[in-house]
C-alpha cells in the first residue's frame, strides 16, 4: 500500500470560501463543479459513473474507501469525477475481495482529493449557497492563485460533456442470440444499464454519442432505442435532441434515464433547467401516479425538466413525481412508445425497487 503522506491541501469555492484539510489521491490541482452524494454505501460506483464527469464529489458518508476497491464494482472503466472530497479517507480497508485501496486507486488514476474535511458544514453551506466551482490543491496553497485558475473554469450551465465521455467505437453487450435487441445512444452509459437489459433477453449494440437514428436504424435493425444518462447540460446537445426526435417520428420504442430523460422533453419542446442543488443519494422517494405507489430511488442530476412546461405540454404526460420537492421524475409521450425518468432505475448503487422500467421496456418491444 502506498505511504499516505497527510500533507496539507485547500478547496476553495467560487464564493471564496476556504476548506483546510489533507492531500489525498495524486498531489495536485482540479477544479469542477462542486456537488454532494448522501449514499451511506457504493461509493467507487458513484466515482466511475461518466455521469459525474467534470464534477467535484463530496460524500456525506463519514468513512470513504473503508471497503477498499474492488474490479467488479464499476460502472465505467475509469474514475469519471474529476476530485473528491471527503471526512475519513481510509487507506486501511477490511474485505477480503477488494483489490485495492483507495489512495492506490486514485493515485494510478492521477485525481486529486481532499480529506479531513467537515463534509457536514460544506455539505450546509452548498445547499444554502446552491451547486458553484470549486478547486481543490495539495500543490498550491496560495487561495489568491487559485483563486486565479478557479475563475477561468467553466460553468456547468451550456456545458456538452457526453461527447468526452461517450465511447469512440461501436461494441456490444449480452447474448447474440437473445430475443431483443437495442441500441444504445451512450451519452455516458452506467455498465448497470446494460447488465439489466442482458439480464431481460436483451442484445444491446452500444453507439457514440453522435450516432444518428438512421445509422443506428441501419446498422442494428433494433427492436428498441435507449438513450443514456450521461454528464453536462442537455440543453447543450441539439445532436441527441435531433436523434431522439427521429426516433419519435419512427414511432419505435424507447425508454431514456436521466439525461435521456431530460431529452425526450427537449424533443417535445419541453425545456430543462439547472438546479440549485441537485439530487444525488440513494433514499429519494418517487411516486409512480400510474401505479399509486411509492418507489425509493438512486438519483443524480443537476439539471431538471421545466415543470410548467410538461404540465402544459400536450404531447406528453407525467407519470412520476419526486416526493421531495414535486418535481417531474417520469414522463411518457402520448400516442408514441417513448417513456424515460429523471431517477436511476439501474441503481448501481441503490434500491431495487424501480427495476420493473426495465421489463415496461421489454413490453412495448414484444
Ligand atoms: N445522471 C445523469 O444522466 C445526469 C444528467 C445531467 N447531466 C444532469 O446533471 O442533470
Amino acid at each position: 500500500m502506498t505511504n499516505y503522506t497527510k500533507l496539507p491541501a485547500i478547496l476553495l469555492l467560487a464564493d471564496g470560501t476556504v476548506f483546510h484539510g489533507k492531500a489525498a489521491g495524486k498531489i495536485g490541482t482540479t477544479t469542477g463543479e462542486i456537488c454532494f452524494n448522501t449514499g451511506m454505501t457504493g461509493y467507487q460506483e458513484i466515482f466511475t459513473d461518466p455521469s459525474y464527469f467534470g464534477q467535484i464529489m463530496v460524500t456525506t458518508n463519514a468513512h470513504i474507501g473503508n471497503y477498499g476497491i474492488s474490479n467488479e464494482e464499476t460502472e465505467s472503466n475509469k474514475i469519471q469525477i474529476a476530485g473528491l472530497v471527503c471526512k475519513n479517507y481510509n487507506i486501511a480497508y477490511s474485505r477480503k475481495q477488494a483489490d485495492e485501496s483507495i489512495q492506490d486507486y486514485f493515485q494510478e488514476q492521477n485525481i486529486t482529493c481532499i480529506s479531513d474535511i467537515d463534509t457536514r458544514q460544506l455539505v450546509r453551506h452548498i445547499r444554502d449557497k446552491g451547486a458553484m466551482n470549486a478547486i481543490i490543491s495539495s500543490e498550491i496553497l496560495d487561495v489568491e492563485e487559485l483563486k486565479a485558475r478557479l475563475a477561468s473554469v467553466p460553468s456547468m450551465d451550456g456545458l456538452e460533456l457526453s461527447s468526452q465521455v461517450s465511447t469512440n467505437e461501436t461494441y456490444t453487450f449480452g447474448n447474440e442470440d437473445a430475443t431483443y435487441r437495442v441500441a444504445v445512444l451512450d451519452l455516458g452509459v452506467k455498465k448497470n444499464i446494460l447488465r439489466n437489459f442482458s439480464e431481460r433477453d436483451v442484445y444491446a449494440k452500444v453507439y457514440p454519442a453522435k450516432t444518428s437514428f438512421e445509422e443506428m436504424e441501419a446498422d442494428f435493425k433494433p427492436n428498441g432505442y435507449f438513450i443514456s444518462n450521461g454528464p453536462g447540460d442537455p440543453s447543450a446537445m441539439p445532436y441527441a435532441i435531433d436523434t431522439v426526435k427521429d426516433i419519435l417520428e419512427a414511432d419505435k420504442p424507447m425508454f431514456g434515464i436521466c439525461l435521456g430523460h431530460q431529452l425526450l422533453a427537449l424533443a417535445n419542446g419541453i425545456p430543462t433547467k439547472k438546479m440549485f442543488n441537485g439530487h444525488r443519494g440513494l433514499n429519494h422517494p418517487v411516486k409512480n401516479i400510474l401505479k399509486d405507489h411509492c418507489e425509493v430511488t438512486s438519483q443524480n442530476h443537476g439539471f431538471g425538466v421545466v415543470q410548467d412546461a410538461v404540465r402544459a405540454s400536450e404531447k406528453v404526460e407525467i407519470t412520476h413525481i419526486n416526493l421531495n420537492d414535486q418535481s417531474i421524475e417520469g414522463i411518457r409521450v402520448k400516442d408514441k412508445k417513448a417513456f424515460s425518468v429523471q431517477y436511476h432505475p439501474e441503481s448501481s448503487p441503490g434500491p431495487h425497487d424501480s427495476r420493473y422500467l426495465f421489463d415496461d421496456f421489454v413490453d412495448l418491444m414484444k
